[in-house]
């Protein structure tokens, strides 16, 4: 469904040139929710404005929905949804409406809009609101119209960049429910974008993690957790006197990482902490140490990109990337 090879998007600036995007390979296949993660300013919005032709790339190629993205950008705009960050509802528009107008833009005829444009308030749980004005909206009814909006000339691929910014957590989880719904009752495949580990782990079939212009990492949440960080193990001793010989039980585990220790607690990391962890509490029972807890940790996708590039995801703006006083 997507396609991309070497898509890269330098902006010009008065402070110099900003390599946003830096040759991003990339392949989504039909019915995937595919998540592009990375922190502040790693060129999510750039590479989904240039995959739905907003941005022309400054390198590289990409066929997007079986169109190619250079040679036939109209073809692309017309196969797909693309839900932007900021929303494109207007505040006196009343809410139906504003979707049939969208429609109209892609030439859908009116009473084809308004019969899709129902069903879907209705699967989006808006219904009931048609004659609303989209200012009177809640935040989360105001994204799932734009969300409606985007979908409205049934596209094959939706473009969702971060659809959840600023919902409360239950609008959210009700959002996570529509957009797997989209896939589940529709086929459609979804790309979005986020900032949210939780939402990338719950409803991605598949993450891409790019940072300051890269794909850094790509799989299954839970392949990418297990590629990259093992589980920690926590061993917390009941006499001090035995922390220094549980740090070295443990570090004997296969493909241990070196233990680390603080106060009367042993750390360890592990390809896969569950298999190992009764073999482990037997060695340390012969040895007659006694443990006053046990705790496995699995690892989280903080901890991919913490492997990764040694830096959080939650650590906002990357300092190695100026971020204003820019023209495209
Ligand atoms: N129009 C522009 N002109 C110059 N630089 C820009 C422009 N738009 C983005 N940038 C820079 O390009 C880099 C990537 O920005 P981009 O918005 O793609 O990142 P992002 O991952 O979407 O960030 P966020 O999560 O904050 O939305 C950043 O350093 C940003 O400051």
């Amino acid at each position: 469904m997507i396609h991309a090879r070497g898509l890269a998007r330098t902006y010009k600036t008065r402070r110099g040139d900003v390599d946003a995007v830096r040759g991003v390979d990339l392949d989504v296949d039909a019915g995937e929710i595919v998540g592009f993660l990375g922190p502040n300013g790693a060129g999510k919005t750039t590479t989904l404005r240039m995959l739905t032709t907003l941005l022309r790339p400054t390198r590289g190629e990409a066929t997007v929905a079986g169109a190619d993205l250079r040679r036939d950008p109209g073809a692309v705009r017309r196969r797909i949804g693309y839900v932007a960050q900021s929303g494109s509802t207007s505040g006196e528009a009343r809410a139906g409406e504003e979707v049939v107008d969208h429609a109209l833009l892609y030439g859908v005829e009116r009473s084809v809009a308004t019969a899709r444009g129902r069903v879907l308030f209705e699967q989006l749980e808006l219904d009931g609101l048609w004659d609303r004005k989209c200012s009177s909206l809640s935040g989360g009814q105001r994204r799932r119209l734009d969300i409606v909006t985007g979908l409205i000339h049934t596209p094959r691929l939706v473009f969702l960049d971060e659809p959840t910014t600023g919902l409360d957590p239950q609008a959210r989880a009700n959002l996570w429910t529509h957009v797997r719904g989209l896939r589940d009752e529709r086929g459609s495949t979804v790309f979005l974008t986020t900032h949210y580990l939780d939402e990338a782990d719950a409803l991605c079939d598949r993450i891409l993690v790019i940072d300051h212009g890269q794909i850094v990492a790509q799989g299954s949440p839970e392949e990418l957790k297990q590629r990259v960080s093992g589980d920690a193990v926590l061993l917390s001793a009941s006499q001090p006197t035995d922390v220094a010989r549980i740090a070295a039980i443990a570090a004997q585990l296969p493909g241990a990482d070196v233990p680390t220790v603080d106060g009367h607690l042993v750390e360890v990391r592990v390809p896969a902490g569950r298999t190992l962890l009764a073999g482990l509490l037997r060695s340390l029972d012969a040895e007659g140490i006694e443990l006053a807890g046990v705790e496995l940790r699995r690892p989280t996708l903080d901890d991919v990109f913490l492997t990764l590039t040694g830096r959080s995801l939650r650590d906002g703006e990357s300092p190695a990337q100026p971020s204003e006083g820019a023209a495209a």
